[in-house]
């Protein structure tokens, strides 16, 4: 029997194993210990991230955890199981022979090494790795392509290897992302704003050149077209600011508060940059944020599920797949 021609490694965040204050802090310290998502000199960050963060933060976060936890665990792990069973399906059938798909997380598990083996022991040789980042940041893909370099550092004979970079702009994503609107707005009505929040990155990092930005703006002003919205029925804001310094602007939750300010009768929110919900799309907008705007006199408040395992979102992975492993 001949082996698979490729395999899939797809990559998300990582999230802590149980909504505990001792698995939050697990995760966060070796989340927060990446240069790529803290750039501080490791002699001044290390003493605050150890001395103060984690004994303040996790078991604050830990509340927010336990809010959103599913029967099956993390939002975050669990939709990324439904999503890749389903494109092992949809690649199955679209190219006629079982091609193996692994999930991994860049901090904890599924580990790169464990996916890395399992993929070794469906035998393939080549592998693409599809991190589940639709905007480039080196915070988060970039963070993938050095844990992926160091989960190989001690394999003696390493797989050929592709690396899909972005898809910030891809058609299929932004149809997915319009269509996902569209069906909000028949199933809930549509509300008179469509708030595209995008998770933040230091502002510092964009000017040193990360594109993130970039690619938000364009995905955002894509999908605007698509549906057809005129400039003053659409925005685009960062959230889940972190620390002191200044992030991407404007942010979400002061946009937010001063919509709901002006007494806007209602808003849609969108998150393009998750591929998955997790904690930051459903405490920090479902939750958080929603109270921001009601508090502050806003009307009605309406958050549109990421992509998760839709068909549609399913289907452009697939095409991504196709398209990175043409050749192979
Ligand atoms: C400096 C800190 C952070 C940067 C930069 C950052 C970038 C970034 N993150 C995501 C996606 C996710 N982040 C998530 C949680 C999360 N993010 C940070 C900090 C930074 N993120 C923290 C501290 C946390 C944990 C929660 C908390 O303590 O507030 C998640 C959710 C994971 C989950 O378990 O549900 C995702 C997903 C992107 C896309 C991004 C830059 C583009
Ligand atoms: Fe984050
Ligand atoms: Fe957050």
């Amino acid at each position: 029997m001949g082996s698979a021609p490729f395999g899939v490694m797809l990559v998300n965040l990582g999230t802590p194993e149980a909504p505990t204050a001792s698995a939050v802090r697990r995760y966060l310290a070796e989340f927060l210990g990446d240069r790529r998502v803290i750039d501080l000199p490791r002699a001044k960050w290390l003493p605050i991230l150890h001395g103060i963060i984690l004994r303040i933060r996790p078991p604050r976060v830990a509340k927010s955890y336990a809010a959103v936890w599913g029967e099956d665990g993390s939002p975050l792990l669990a939709i990324g199981r439904r999503q890749q069973s389903a494109l092992k399906e949809r690649l199955a059938t679209r190219m006629g022979t079982d091609i193996p798909v692994e999930l991994a997380m860049t901090y904890g598990k599924p580990s790169m090494e464990e996916a890395g083996l399992a993929l070794r022991d469906a035998g393939v040789e080549r592998i693409l790795v599809l991190p589940l980042y639709p905007q480039f940041s080196a915070t988060t893909t970039g963070a993938v392509f050095d844990r992926l370099a160091r989960a190989l550092a001690p394999c003696p004979h390493l797989p050929e290897l592709r690396f899909v970079r972005d898809y910030h702009n891809h058609p299929a994503y932004i149809g997915a992302l319009a269509e996902s609107v569209r069906e909000h707005w028949a199933a809930h009505g549509r509300q008179s704003r469509l708030l595209f929040s995008y998770h933040g990155i230091p502002k510092r990092y964009a000017d040193a050149g990360d594109p993130y930005p970039r690619h938000c703006e364009e995905t955002s002003r894509l999908v605007a077209e698509e549906l057809g919205l005129e400039a003053d029925e659409w925005q685009q804001t960062y959230q889940s600011r972190f620390g002191r310094e200044e992030w991407l602007k404007p942010y979400t939750d002061e946009t937010l508060k001063a919509w709901g300010a002006e007494g806007l009768e209602g808003v849609n929110v969108i998150s393009p940059a998750f591929a998955a919900d997790c904690l930051e799309t459903l405490e920090e907008l479902e939750v958080e944020n929603r109270g921001y705007f009601e508090e502050a006199g806003g009307g009605a408040y309406q958050y549109i599920p990421a992509l998760n395992d839709r068909q549609d979102h399913i289907e452009l992975l697939a095409s991504l797949v196709e398209q990175h492993t043409q050749g192979w």
